[in-house]
């Protein structure tokens, strides 16, 4: 397969929510609808990993929002997340508590298929959640590796981190699926996050941005694939959806 690449600029925040939430819709529909025989087939399924941040929960509240969320069957999609803030379970900050109050409790969504990761009052360590998350994740992928998630969100910091792969943290070069996240910049300093190579292996990343704050980071990312958001290069295609204040700053696109 290969790896391509697009900008789409929406006008503001609500329109690029909107926007991403309905395009989230049709690819899950497109996904359960895809043909295929065999033990291996994963007809009728598909697979998500969430994000969290501002504009998330806003594409989060557009899903539930929406006239056509019925043409997903919410039983059959496998909810997997990006990163996490090392926190126990149901604090506010964790991105697990944003994605379930905003859409997945009110959605007929399969417990079982739920895979958040593991909070600090479960485990020890964001290193102990990091090695959980490997072996659920190589579990789903049938013993090794990670599933070929259908669809991967991503945010993007100030900083242009994305998941909780912050620049100049030896999280970035980690190897394996996911990784246990120390002296993150931004609070909580305990995070776990997806390496890059598991971000990568997705078929498909769309970054989202909104907001000027957003804008330098966007431009570096991706006019000199620098930082670690200019480094996603999902193995289908990689998608960024932004708004016009993310895109302020952008001089020329290589993508
Ligand atoms: O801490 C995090 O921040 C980023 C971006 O959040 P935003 O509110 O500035 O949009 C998010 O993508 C990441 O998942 C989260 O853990």
């Amino acid at each position: 397969m290969s790896r391509t690449g697009a900008v789409i600029v929406h006008n503001d925040a609500d329109v690029l929510a909107e926007a991403v939430a309905s395009r989230l819709l049709n690819r899950l529909a497109d996904a359960q609808s895809r043909s295929g025989s065999g033990a291996e087939s994963r007809r009728g399924e598909a697979s998500i990993v969430l994000t969290g941040g501002r504009i998330a929960a806003k594409v989060y509240q557009n899903i539930l929002g929406s006239p056509i969320r019925t043409v997903v069957d919410w039983s059959k999609v496998d909810f997997w997340w990006g990163d996490e803030r090392f926190l126990p379970s149901g604090d506010s900050e964790r991105n697990e508590t944003q994605a379930r109050e905003a859409f997945l409790d009110h959605l007929p969504v399969d417990p079982e298929r739920v895979h958040p990761m593991a909070a600090a009052d479960v485990v020890e360590t964001p290193e102990d959640a990091a090695h959980l998350y490997r072996e659920e994740l190589a579990k789903a992928a049938g013993g090794e590796g990670v599933p070929a998630f259908d669809l991967l969100l991503l945010g993007i910091g100030e900083d242009g981190h994305v998941a909780s792969l912050f620049p100049g943290n030896p999280a970035l070069e980690a190897s394996g699926s996911a990784v246990g996240v120390r002296n993150s910049p931004k609070p909580p300093s305990e995070r776990v996050s997806l390496t890059m190579s598991t971000i990568n292996a997705a078929t498909a990343a769309w970054i989202i941005a909104s907001g000027e704050g957003k804008a330098e980071a966007v431009d570096e990312a991706l006019s000199k694939g620098e930082l670690p958001a200019g480094r996603v290069k999902a193995v289908g295609h990689t998608r960024w959806l932004i708004d016009k204040d993310a895109a302020s700053h952008l001089k020329h696109l290589e993508f």
